[in-house]
């Protein structure tokens, strides 16, 4: 059935994730102008909950739990997500149906005082929760003094500005999606911050029963961010990971399909990073994310990953 009356999209409803649930009305509007399509706006556990590191309460799955109740229960057919807040293993009776088109995959340097992280002295205080770019930051700039820092990306804006901070790291597909690309003094090259997987991409949930639903929504699907994203993902199930281990994942694909995958996976201390690379055509990309995952794993990533879950 590809000629929907109507659709509801479950969204958190923290200002980006409004417009990415806009952002997608929109393709869907366009799709089927005769559909109503409208949005569920939710809050969730995961934007109540401030005041702990988000690592230890729980992980990713806090963001999407109460958008996947409502799509179980049909107050909404599909919901909506930054694919890196989606947990590697879906719980049982969810599918993603579509990955769409990847934004700026990168980190972003944000300061009010500083061009670079390079620039940083000695004891700056650059503001992140995620082990993924603590750990880099600490290995790359040991110097530099890193401090948790959480909420949506208005609230860490306001910390920074504050005086908080030095500097903050924030994913550039975020600022950019609300209009404060202004707010990014550098952008990240991979080498300095390898991105987690699927940032910048939108992934598309539906209940796994509403197979209706997978021809209308596959239009929204980007075959060449899902080869990347799927890759990543598979590195990062593989390794069992999620936002509570520094791990990250970045693929690229050349005109000819041809996929590469970097891998890494350090201690939040800076003290070992390893990393991992390897190529394959687009149709293997699950096994590209598996074979770097193992990569990784030779060279002792799960020990790593081990220390940073028992500690
Ligand atoms: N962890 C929160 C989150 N989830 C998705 C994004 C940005 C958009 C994206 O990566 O697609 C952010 C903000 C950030 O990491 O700075």
């Amino acid at each position: 059935m590809n000629n929907p009356q109507s659709l509801v999209i479950a969204s958190r409803e923290s200002a980006l994730a409004m417009w990415q649930a806009q952002h997608i009305q929109a393709q869907l509007q366009q799709l089927y102008p005769q559909c109503d399509v409208s949005i569920l706006g939710m809050t969730t556990q995961g934007d109540q909950i401030l005041d702990k590191t988000l690592s230890k309460i729980g992980g990713k799955g806090l963001f999407v739990k109460e958008l996947e109740v409502a799509l179980q229960d049909g107050r909404a057919d599909l919901a909506v997500h930054s694919i890196k807040d989606v947990p590697m293993v879906l719980p049982e009776g969810f599918a993603l149906v579509a990955i769409s088109e990847r934004a700026n995959p990168f980190d972003a340097f944000v300061s009010n005082h500083y061009t670079r992280l390079e620039d940083l002295p000695k004891g700056a205080i650059v503001g992140t929760s995620s082990l993924r770019r603590e750990a880099q930051l600490r290995a790359r700039f040991p110097h530099l003094t890193i401090q948790p820092l959480r909420g949506n990306v208005q609230t860490r804006l306001a910390k920074l500005d504050n005086g908080d901070y030095d500097a903050i790291i924030l994913a550039a597909a975020g600022l950019e999606r609300l209009e404060l690309h202004n707010r990014i003094r550098h952008v990240l090259s991979p080498a300095d911050s390898l991105p987690a997987a699927g940032q910048g991409a939108l992934g598309i949930e539906i209940a796994a029963h509403r197979t209706d639903l997978i021809a209308t929504l596959l239009p929204l699907n980007h075959a060449k961010t899902a080869a990347c994203v799927t890759a990543e993902r598979a590195l990062a199930r593989a390794l069992g990971g999620s936002c509570q281990v520094p791990l990250a994942a970045y693929c690229t694909a050349d005109d000819a399909g041809l996929l590469t995958l970097h891998g890494l996976v350090a201690h939040p201390d800076g003290s070992v990073v390893l990393n991992a690379n390897a190529q394959a055509p687009a149709q293997y990309a699950d096994a590209l994310g598996r074979a770097v995952a193992k990569k990784l794993a030779d060279d002792g990533a799960m020990d790593i990953i081990q220390a940073v879950l028992n500690s």
